[in-house]
Parts: structure tokens; C-alpha cells; sequence
């Protein structure tokens, strides 16, 4: 099942998508249970935002794809690289990606996004499936520059518009093996597959739940394959996930 989160000017709404249409919804699939009002609109005279803004965060993961720790010449940790993304990053599909006035070399990376259903802390792998709600992608946006010469990665990783979500959401999807693109202006950079990720999901949202307790809507993100690069004032860049579908933002400099 397909779910948005979209406005036709007003509140945000969510609905399931079925074909070119939105069939809306009472509530918040988060805390109640999924039930239509009667209300079908076309998803053409509507705008797509991310899927969920997340309650307290978006929980990154770095380094889960071999050939990207190593197209930038790191190693692949021996636990899962972690950081945090603060809510204040997410934006949605088609809302710009500000690029920050401190860097110069912002980059791109795709990302099949999680979402988080309940609360939950110190959960067996073998369990995750209970506290997902879904699937979207993501565009975890990066300023290189800093990243490789600040001590943290706050600078390179949380500013505003920093991670873009969409455009659906996306329940029950077998993620162990989906194709996962990036596209600037139509050329293809990144173009992997969710099979070469060395944590699975699974395990990410086990690790983070050790760390931090998780609550419903919080996001994890699973890590980006090799092929990242620069995005630029005037460009658009895409996510394309199979089963998912195509996020895309224009890039701004203000
Ligand atoms: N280098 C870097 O920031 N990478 C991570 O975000 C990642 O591996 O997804």
C-alpha cells in the first residue's frame, strides 16, 4: 500500500494512493487507524510532501555500502557509523535543497528511508518488523567539505533541507533487494542495489534501539552506495527507488 501526505493548500492530509487518485483519510496513520472520509481527489491537483515529519529525529547511518566507504577512502566500521539528523533537515518532494553559504562541494547521496511505527528500545533484530511502518526514499545531502574538516558532522550533515522524503510511503515492500539511483539533470551518478547494504535493516533499527529509544515516526536512514557527488545552484537531483518511486528536489544557493 501506497500512503501520502499531501495539501491542496490547507492542512496536510494523508491518503492512500490508487492510481492517479488519493483517496483521503481521517487522521494520522502514526495513531489511528487508517479510515477514509468518502473524499477521492486527483493527485495532480494536489502537492506531495515527505510522507512523515519526523517527532524527535532521523537516525543516519554511514558506511553500510562498501564500494561508497570506499570511493571516499574510508573503512567500513565495525559497528554501524551512526548520527543523528535533526527534523528541521526534512523537506519534500520538488521543495528546494538550500545550499549552505559554507560550503562548496554539497553532494548527494540515496537512501531507502525507514520509518518507525512505536516506541521501542532495545529490540531483537528478529522483531523490527513489528515497529515499521514503512518505506520511502531519501537524498541524506552532504557538505563534503566540512564533513571531512570539521571534528563533527553537524555542519556537513543537519542543515536546513538537508533530507529531503518521498514522495510515498510505502508498506509491506521486501527492501532486500531493491535498485536505488540518483540522477543530477537526468544523468545517472549512484545506481546500486539495497543488497549491498552490510547491515540490513533489521540490524540498523536493532543497533539504533540499543542507543536511543525510538518512537513513531522517527526515521532511519540506511546509508547511500558509491557514486555520490556535487550538486549544484540550478540543478535537480533525483532518488529513484523501485517499489518506492522518484524524489525529486531543485537545488538553490539564497
Ligand atoms: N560519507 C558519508 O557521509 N556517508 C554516509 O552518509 C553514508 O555512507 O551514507
Amino acid at each position: 500500500m501506497q500512503i501520502a501526505r499531501f495539501t491542496t493548500g490547507d492542512d496536510p492530509h494523508y491518503a492512500i494512493v490508487e492510481g492517479s487518485e488519493l483517496v483521503v483519510l481521517t487522521g494520522d496513520p502514526l495513531y489511528t487507524p487508517l479510515t477514509p472520509t468518502g473524499q477521492r481527489v486527483p493527485i495532480e491537483t494536489t502537492r506531495l510532501l515527505a510522507p512523515v515529519i519526523p517527532r524527535s529525529k532521523v537516525v543516519a547511518f554511514g558506511r553500510n555500502y562498501a564500494e561508497h566507504a570506499a570511493e571516499l577512502g574510508n573503512e567500513v566500521p565495525e559497528l554501524p557509523l551512526v548520527f543523528i539528523k535533526p527534523n528541521t533537515t526534512v523537506v519534500g518532494p520538488d521543495d528546494p535543497i538550500v545550499l549552505p553559504s559554507y560550503s562548496q562541494d554539497v553532494h548527494h547521496e540515496a537512501e531507502l528511508a525507514v520509518v518507525i511505527s512505536r516506541i521501542c528500545k532495545d529490540l531483537p533484530a528478529e522483531r523490527a518488523n513489528e515497529v515499521i511502518l514503512g518505506y520511502t526514499a531519501a537524498n541524506d545531502v552532504t557538505a563534503r567539505d566540512v564533513q571531512r574538516t570539521d571534528k563533527t558532522w553537524t555542519r556537513g550533515k543537519m542543515f536546513d533541507t538537508s533530507c529531503p522524503l518521498g514522495p510515498v510511503l510505502v508498506t509491506d515492500l521486501d527492501v532486500s533487494d531493491l535498485r536505488i539511483q540518483a540522477r543530477v539533470d537526468g544523468e545517472i551518478r549512484q545506481d546500486g542495489s539495497t543488497a549491498q547494504m552490510i547491515h540490513s535493516v533489521p540490524d540498523l533499527i536493532a543497533y539504533a534501539s540499543t542507543l536511543f529509544t525510538l518512537l513513531p515516526g522517527d526515521v532511519i536512514l540506511t546509508g547511500t552506495p558509491a557514486g555520490v557527488g556535487p550538486i549544484r545552484e540550478g540543478q535537480r537531483v533525483e532518488v529513484e527507488i523501485e517499489g518506492i518511486g522518484v524524489l525529486g528536489n531543485p537545488v538553490v544557493r539564497r
